[in-house]
């Protein structure tokens, strides 16, 4: 464990004089009606993950619920279509949030349908900050496959393999050599950060390749890539470099799940449990300040 700590890379040390300025404003865009949840989870995880303020921007119907949910996070509801997704000039609203921001995450509970493609597509183009892109934000860019355009802010990809296998119009990878070997190429190629969720989750710049020791089985449940995808963005707020704070999230991620599978078993391991343990794996990281 002490080894595989100090082989990761270093989470800052938080600076005596240091404010909720200095450790990152987060933005989260995510939810819809019926998936308020995916909102939540990745809200609270970017809280948990350390950045010094976070904001959610959701569709005006869920911000209620969303709000209610956590009291250290701002909520900003967005002009909405009538089933409850992200609407018509929503994107201009967002990126007006966005311009203050220090990482972004798009994509958890928005939803699938064309006007929500659009939205993402539409945000994608104007974004200055770091994105953090998962979900249906990866939905909203398959099409693009490894083509999807290459930009200057530095993008990390989150995808479980099976959001993997449409980015990439292959299979699903089918041996530990093959994800390895799909995730680099594809990010050589599109030039950004891919994480590959799963068992023993790759990360990978193209040049450089991560392998996740930690997790287990009982993370197999609903919600905990969307802890994943705001503890990421909430480490790139606090300086760390897009591969870094994917690396660095991935680890301190699986371990809470460890934590979590200690404490209460696998079986019953849900994701807000996840956010209970990430304090104890965060602490672990910062005994080696
Ligand atoms: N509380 C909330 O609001 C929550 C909201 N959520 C939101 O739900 C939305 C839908 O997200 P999702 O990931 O459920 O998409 P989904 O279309 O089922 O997957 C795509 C395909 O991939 C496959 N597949 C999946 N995993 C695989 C694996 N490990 N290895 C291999 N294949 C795998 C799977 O195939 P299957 O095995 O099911 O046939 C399926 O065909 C999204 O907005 C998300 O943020 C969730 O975050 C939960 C909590
Ligand atoms: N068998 C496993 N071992 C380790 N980690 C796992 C395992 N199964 C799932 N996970 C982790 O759980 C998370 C699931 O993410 P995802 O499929 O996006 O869930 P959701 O969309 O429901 O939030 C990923 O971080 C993945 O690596
Ligand atoms: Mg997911």
């Amino acid at each position: 464990m002490t080894q595989a700590i100090r082989d990761l890379p270093r989470l800052p040390r938080r600076d005596a004089t240091g404010h909720k300025g200095t450790y990152g404003k987060v933005l989260v865009v995510a939810g819809s009606r019926g998936m308020s949840g995916a909102a939540v989870l990745c809200g609270r995880a970017a809280l948990r993950g350390g950045a010094g303020l976070v904001q959610v921007a959701c569709p005006q119907n869920v911000q209620d619920v969303v709000a209610a949910a956590h009291p250290a996070y701002t909520t900003h509801g967005i002009r909405q279509h009538a089933d409850g997704t992200f609407g018509d000039g929503a994107a201009e609203e967002v990126l007006a949030l966005a311009s203050a921001a220090d990482a972004v995450v798009i994509g958890p509970g928005l939803g699938r349908a064309e006007p929500t493609v659009r939205f993402v597509l539409r945000l994608l183009e104007d974004l200055t900050a770091p994105v953090v892109l998962d979900a249906d934000g990866l939905f909203a860019v398959s099409p693009f496959g490894d083509q999807f355009a290459r930009r200057t802010v530095p993008l990390v990809l989150t995808p479980h393999p099976g959001e993997f296998a449409r980015l990439t119009g292959k299979p699903v990878p089918a041996t530990d050599a093959e994800r390895e070997e799909q995730a680099t190429a594809f990010a050589d190629t599109f030039g950004g950060v891919m994480l590959l969720k799963g068992a023993g989750t790759v990360v990978t710049d193209g040049t450089r390749v991560y392998r996740n020791a930690t997790g287990n089985p009982g993370m197999g449940t609903g919600g905990t890539g969307d802890v994943l995808a705001g503890g990421i963005a909430a480490l790139i707020g606090q300086g760390l470099k897009a591969f870094d704070a994917a690396v660095l999230g991935a680890w301190v991620h699986g371990r809470a799940g460890d934590l979590g599978a200690e404490a209460l078993g696998q079986t019953a391991l849900t994701a807000p449990d996840l956010l209970d343990h990430l304090p104890a794996a965060f602490k672990e990281l910062e005994s080696h300040w």
